[in-house]
């Protein structure tokens, strides 16, 4: 496949380079070789983006919803149609294997596209009746130009979560992808302009930091919309502050999920390997610490062995691997280092732990048991194949600790007490909560976090509200009563 771009941003609907920007290279994490040059957009780009996306919001705001949902749609199904080739370009942009990227990526990419192209024409205002005969209508207007920045564990994903509801609303988005990881968004621009969206409906921009932090900066720019860490979002919400622009964060975790000893085992089992090893543990909503009530616990550690006996590590592309590299080895080192701090801290370790000896990002998949809540793999995010295993004895002690984080994204209960599982729901001080699941993340419900995890929603019909604004109209008809 070929891997390079035309070249590095997409803009007014055409592929643009600028060589005086600095080089990016992008580096396929099975192989640690280089897979693609691009360069991070220069201070002339970075206008040319903006100024194109505000030159096409002005039309496109003013098409109406069906209009504008109907690109939508026809880029789901281009989308559906080149799943393929989008989720082997997935897996060299992340290293995450084929037999995720060609289910978890481009898959969900294209139902935001539809979901959100659907609710585009079902989107209305308000009538409200008032005294005398007067009333007030309510028109949903979009923000105008948008801005998207991207990491770089689901960059085909992200790029959709934030373009369907921005689109559909009648906005205009310059994204911005992870510098890790920059080949998929370029995808999906091309994707948009096919299906129909005028150029500069969506553009895209590659860089780091600085060039994020220029579009958040300029005073065209209406909302930006980040996907990140914690210490990002902390910037960039306060950049997005010095001009009042709307936000949405989606941060960081250290979800809990609370297994208690009634549940169907084999589940939780199945629930905190997906909570903790998809995509290589590189998911923000992961749940990194797992509850086990007590009773259970040792009977849970010795099925999760077994269960990880199935590990296929190995060549991403081969549809069999079903646990891939790391997306660098930067990221690598950071799980390593968490690792020691845990031997370190007196955890137990019960699975992985080492870095296998072969090329790529690999690491293994790695249990801890015993820990406890003040070890420092317990409190912070590794964002890595890590899990931690701590006991429990009673309901209230299990929630009181799953919320004593500064973070608030997911939490998960796994139980067959009906009116337990009810009543944790409501006691998590998180905004993305499972009862017997962990981690799934459709378009038609809302995601994402409280507390340090983020400020409003992504998906469901929830986005709508951060993608625009109601105007209230007050129709007097009456005469205006005047003092004199
Ligand atoms: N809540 C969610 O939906 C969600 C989803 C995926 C990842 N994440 C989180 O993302 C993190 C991992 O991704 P990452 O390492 O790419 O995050 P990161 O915060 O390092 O970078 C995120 C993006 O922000 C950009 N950026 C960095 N500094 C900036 C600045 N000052 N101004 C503007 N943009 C700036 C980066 O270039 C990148 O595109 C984890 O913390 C993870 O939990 C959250």
């Amino acid at each position: 496949m070929q891997t390079q771009p035309k070249a590095s941003h997409f803009i007014d609907g055409e592929y643009v380079e600028d060589t005086a920007g600095t080089p990016i290279d992008v580096i396929y994490p099975y192989t640690g070789k280089i897979i693609a040059s691009l360069h991070a957009a220069t201070p002339p780009i970075i206008t040319q983006a903006l100024a194109s996306a505000e030159r096409a919001q002005r039309d496109w705001g003013a098409m109406t919803g069906t209009q504008r949902g109907r690109v939508l749609r026809r880029a789901a199904d281009i989308m559906r149609a080149r799943n393929h080739d989008l989720s082997v370009l997935e897996t060299f942009d992340t290293g995450k294997p084929y037999q995720e990227t060609s289910v978890a990526d481009a898959t969900s990419g294209a139902d935001a596209l539809e979901y959100f192209g659907g609710l585009a024409g079902a989107m209305t205002g308000e009538h409200i009746p008032l005294a005398g005969g007067d009333f007030v209508y309510t028109r949903r207007e979009p923000l105008g130009v948008c801005v998207g920045i991207g990491a770089w564990n689901y960059p085909t994903q992200i790029a959709c979560w934030k373009a369907a509801p921005a689109l559909a609303c009648g906005n205009a988005m310059v994204f911005k992808p992870s510098e890790t990881t920059p080949l998929c968004a370029l995808q999906v621009a091309e994707i948009l302009h096919e299906a129909g969206a005028p150029p500069g409906i969506f553009n895209v921009v590659q860089g780091m930091g600085d060039v994020g932090a220029s579009l958040i900066s300029d005073a065209r720019v209406a909302k930006v919309s980040l996907t990140g860490s914690v210490p990002t979002g902390r910037k960039v919400y306060a950049a997005a502050a010095e001009n009042i622009r709307h936000v949405t964060m989606e941060l960081g975790g250290k979800s809990p999920i609370v297994i208690f000893d009634d549940a169907d085992i084999d589940n939780a089992v199945s629930g905190a390997i997906l909570g903790n090893f998809y995509s290589t543990g590189q998911v923000c909503s992961n749940g990194t610490r797992v509850f086990v009530q007590k009773g259970i616990k040792e009977a849970f550690i010795a099925r999760l062995g077994a269960r990880l006996q199935g590990v296929v590590m190995g060549d991403p592309q081969d549809p069999t691997t079903n646990f891939g590299p790391m997306v660098s080895d930067t990221q690598r080192k950071i799980v390593q280092a968490y690792i020691q701090k845990g031997v370190a801290e007196g955890a137990r370790l019960t699975a992985g732990g080492n870095t296998p000896d072969r090329d790529g990002f690999f690491i293994e998949p790695t249990v801890f048991a015993d820990v406890t809540d003040d070890m420092t793999i317990a409190r912070e995010e590794i964002f890595g194949p890590v899990m931690c295993v701590l006991d429990f004895e009673t309901e209230a002690e299990a929630l009181a600790r799953a919320n004593a984080t500064e973070f608030g994204l997911a939490a998960s209960v796994f139980t067959n007490d009906l009116t337990r599982a009810h009543r944790m729901a409501a006691g998590f001080a998180a905004g993305t909560c499972y009862i017997n699941t962990h981690n799934l993340a459709p378009v038609e419900a809302p995601f994402g976090g409280s507390k340090l995890s983020g400020v409003g929603r992504e998906n469901s019909k929830l986005a709508l509200n951060h993608y625009s604004e109601m105007k209230g109209v007050y129709v007097a008809m009456n005469d205006v009563e005047a003092p004199f």
